[in-house]
């Protein structure tokens, strides 16, 4: 089985270390979750795996190059609406009506759609950024915290969602909550302070 290996990566910031000498396995095409403190590093290491920061010291190896994500901070084009936000991310050629079709499997439907992202809830937003990483072509779904800010029942959905689209794609996801982390199956890895892998449940 093809693996992601993750081999004593080091990264401070200021002298503080965030991860330490920190190493893990992960097979592609399956969903691996890390979870851990707020602070312990995850947003870190995923920034690290996509090539957004180089680590002080470490590997990693064997990451599909065609990556989609789900940031923290949604990242979308404030001043259109989700239809256009998916557009503008997945190119002009893009199906209008699967992009409908996903919105709506994630309850963003009527006057959602017809707002400014903008003027949309956070919990909105954070659907309109989710389905934009789930369409797009990628061979691997980085998703940090996917499902803040959503409701019991909207998460449980979403959580649905990606799972029904996921089409075989490696997934990792980084969260802080239980129920999050066993919401899409997979391999939860315990990270701790500075980082270090406490070790896996399957
Ligand atoms: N670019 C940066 N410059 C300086 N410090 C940083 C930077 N990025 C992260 N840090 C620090 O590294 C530590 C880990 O941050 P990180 O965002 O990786 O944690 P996290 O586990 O994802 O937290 P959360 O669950 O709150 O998102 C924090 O103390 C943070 O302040």
């Amino acid at each position: 089985m093809k693996q992601i290996i993750i081999s004593h990566l080091c990264k401070s910031y200021g002298g503080e270390p965030v991860l330490s000498d920190f190493s893990a396995e992960l097979p592609v095409g399956e969903v691996t979750v890390f979870m851990g403190r707020s602070g312990c590093g995850k947003t870190t290491l995923l920034r690290l795996l996509m090539g957004l920061e180089k680590p002080d010291s470490g590997t990693v190896s064997g990451v599909p190059k065609a990556m989609s994500a789900v940031f923290q901070e949604d990242r979308l084009f404030e001043a259109f609406h989700a239809v256009a936000n998916l557009k503008g991310a997945l190119g002009k050629d893009a199906d209008e009506q699967a992009i409908r079709e996903h919105l709506s499997q994630l309850e963003l439907t009527g006057e959602a759609l017809k707002k400014p992202v903008l003027e949309l809830s956070g919990g909105m937003r954070r659907r309109v950024a989710l389905a934009r990483a789930v369409l797009a072509e990628s061979g691997i779904l980085f998703l940090d915290e996917p499902f803040d800010g959503l409701d019991g029942v909207t998460k449980k959905k979403a959580a649905e969602y990606v799972k029904r689209h996921r089409e075989g794609r490696t997934v990792l996801l980084v969260t802080h909550d239980r129920a999050e982390a066993e919401s899409l199956g997979g391999t939860i890895i315990f990270m701790d302070k500075e980082g270090e892998n406490h070790g896996r449940e399957n």
